[in-house]
């Protein structure tokens, strides 16, 4: 299936010189939708996932569905000051800006092997800050899935060593 269709690139959101891939229209479209997550689901099948990981907010919208037809359990990894409970944090950067994440202490267990899903690789400093919060818990993150990778940005070279299954490059 040709994804990029359902990919509306907006310039210059959120600032300047940005150009920002918006997922909305491949989610409005329910057979995009699905195939994607199927895809994902079938890169991580073997890979014995116990828990799926995704960053606030978008990472949700992949990670969620993932979780469910793999059958196994979703750890909201949160900007800070929105988790009730204690909180292991990681502060990061990104493409257009600066942020905390948190996980809540009990959400991965020792030993945990944990997927990382999110919508989209720019820099690799929301993806790096979310496998640092998965193994300060003591998680061994098996493998890292996105919708879109953007090359030029080279978010690879920040999470090196880790398996990547992207569905769109840029
Ligand atoms: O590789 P990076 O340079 O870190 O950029 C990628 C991240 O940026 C976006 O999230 P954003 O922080 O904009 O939050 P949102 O999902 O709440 O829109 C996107 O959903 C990724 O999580
Ligand atoms: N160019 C971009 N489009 C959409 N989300 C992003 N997150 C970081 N960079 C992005």
């Amino acid at each position: 299936m040709d994804l990029k269709q359902y990919i509306d690139d907006v310039k210059d959101f959120p600032e300047q010189g940005i150009v920002f891939r918006d997922i909305s229209p491949l989610m409005a479209n329910g057979e995009a939708y699905r195939y994607s997550i199927k895809e994902i689901v079938k890169y991580a099948q073997d890979l014995n996932v116990d828990k799926v990981v995704g960053p606030e907010a978008r990472g949700f919208m992949v990670g969620c569905p993932v979780a469910v037809e793999l059958g196994c359990g979703f750890a909201m990894a949160r900007k800070k000051g929105k988790l009730p409970r204690e909180t292991v944090e990681v502060s990061y950067g990104l493409e257009y800006g600066k942020a905390t994440l948190q996980l809540h202490k009990d959400a991965i267990l020792p030993g945990d092997k944990v997927l990382v899903c999110d919508d989209l690789l720019a820099t690799g400093g929301t993806t790096a800050a979310t496998i640092e919060l998965v193994e300060k818990l003591g998680g061994e993150v098996v493998g890292l899935a996105f919708l879109i990778e953007l090359l030029d940005l080279k978010g690879r070279d920040l999470v090196q060593g880790y398996d990547i299954f992207t569905l769109m490059e840029y």
